[in-house]
């Protein structure tokens, strides 16, 4: 049997399939309530929610904590997680706290004594074969797995009658639920890095958090927002929220500006997927000018200053 990690992010259902492609019977975990007719629907007969006051309010250490419980009292052949930050993160814990090995973003596996698998690495810059040997018999330790969003399965079963709610009140150690969240804030509304059209994205050549009024002014222009590189963060010019890359978002606009951004692969692997890319930068050689759609050569302080006049004079001819 395979447990399927379930979260309320729209990729959950996806793995959902993927995990009852691999021919073995499949139950879901949640961390609370899920619709069980959503469930029934795709043929799953059980559903162990795990329930315990401090789980909404504690760090994945908690729901890793409680995962591991379950692992150990339903003895799965392998533990299947969508690849969200809280399931990716809840599963790394239970790797932590049980010794087991963990393979994240797989988008092929195939099952057996050894379980062969393909992840994708690097952000998406490479995809790696892989073997997670399991063993037999008593010696065998489930396979822990997430899979990569947007891979998806043929489910084969058709509906079941219903989804059974089996409830699992784990008991939490004090180490689990050390980190707690202490304050909720509504984040404001408007565009944000994955929904803008347009995106100012500003590096180390901007030289200063001051330096990034230009980005802003030509983003409300343009109608976008600033983005930035881990430079820019880890210099406390720009908040996380507006980190591209690797550790950052995942963006994909009409049009990417990239400003005083060298295109380090971990910067790349965020932006390349945006549908035109523009460098700004005074190095000729930077990777990101040379994979870039256009690149102006020159300081980020004369062309954006340059940019914004010349939509002036157009917005008024
Ligand atoms: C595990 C890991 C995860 C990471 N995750 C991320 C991530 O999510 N996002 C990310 O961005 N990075 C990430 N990084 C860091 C990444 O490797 C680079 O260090 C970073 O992207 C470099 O940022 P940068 O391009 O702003 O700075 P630099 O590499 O220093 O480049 C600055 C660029 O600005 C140009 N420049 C300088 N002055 C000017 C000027 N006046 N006008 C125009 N151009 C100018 C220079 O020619 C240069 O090309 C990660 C690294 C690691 C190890």
């Amino acid at each position: 049997m395979i447990l399927a990690v379930l979260d309320d992010s729209p990729a959950a259902l996806d793995m959902l399939a993927f995990t009852q492609s691999l021919g073995q019977q499949v139950e879901a975990v949640t961390f609370g309530e899920f619709d069980t007719d959503d469930l029934a629907k795709r043929g799953v007969r059980t559903l162990h929610q795990i329930t315990h006051d401090d789980l909404a309010d504690c760090a994945p250490a908690a729901s890793g904590d409680a995962l591991a419980q379950l692992i150990e009292h339903l003895r799965p052949d392998g533990v299947v997680g969508v690849c969200s930050d809280a399931v990716t993160e809840a599963m790394a814990h239970v790797a932590a706290v049980t010794g087991l090995p963990l393979a994240t973003n797989c988008v092929e596996v195939s099952t057996g004594d050894s379980w062969l698998l393909t992840r994708v690495r690097g952000g998406g810059m490479l995809l790696e074969e892989a073997e997670l040997r399991v063993g037999t018999g008593d010696g065998a330790s489930p396979a822990l797995l997430t899979i990569a969003q947007g891979v998806s399965g043929d489910i084969g079963s058709g509906p079941v009658e219903s989804c059974d709610v089996r409830e699992f009140a784990p008991e939490l150690t004090a180490t689990a639920t050390q980190a707690r969240i202490v304050e909720r804030a509504d984040r404001g509304g408007g565009m944000t890095l994955a929904t803008a059209p347009v995106i100012v994205s500003g590096g180390r050549g901007v030289g200063s958090a001051d330096g990034y009024r230009v980005l802003e002014e030509l983003a409300e222009r343009l109608g976008g927002v600033v983005g930035c590189s881990r430079v820019a963060t880890n210099n406390g010019w720009r908040p996380h929220s507006d980190q591209v890359g690797l550790t950052g978002t995942k963006v994909s606009p009409e049009l990417y500006l990239a400003c005083g951004i060298s295109g380090a692969t971990q910067h790349w692997v965020g932006c390349m997927d945006s549908k035109v890319i523009m460098a700004i930068n005074t190095d000729p050689e930077a990777p990101l000018v040379r994979r870039a759609n256009y690149a102006v050569i020159g300081d980020v302080h004369e062309v954006l200053p340059a940019i914004i006049a010349e939509l002036s004079a157009r917005s008024t001819a």
